[in-house]
């Protein structure tokens, strides 16, 4: 059935961003699931919790992505840093608990 009002068309934008926010929630829970298993292993092996070498290669690829996919390059790079700071500060917090027992 066609929209007729523009409440309906709301309504149907706004059902496609619930999805969308939605699948965003779940892919962060499974990266957050990769990193802490990172983080683990690092403190395992005393590996320091950051990368800045790996972190300049992902913004690299991040950015060139996002340019193909037309989204703004430093939105995507300040989202990229937003996520990695609370990782490096998991990672930080796996390893003070690792070196504390
Ligand atoms: C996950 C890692 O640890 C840190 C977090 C990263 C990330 O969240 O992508 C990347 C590099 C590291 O600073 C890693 O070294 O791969």
């Amino acid at each position: 059935m066609s929209e007729r009002t523009p409440e309906e068309q709301l309504q149907r934008l706004r059902s496609s961003i619930d999805n969308i926010d939605a699948a965003l929630v779940h892919m962060l829970a499974e990266r957050f699931k990769a990193t802490q298993q990172v983080g683990e292993l690092k403190a395992e092996h005393r590996m320091p919790p950051s990368d800045p070498a790996r972190e300049a290669r992902q913004i690299e690829r991040l950015r060139e992505l996002a340019e193909a996919a037309h989204l703004d390059p430093e939105f995507a790079e300040k989202w990229f840093n937003f996520v990695v700071a609370e990782v490096i500060q998991h990672h930080t917090r796996i390893a003070d608990e690792a070196a504390a027992e």
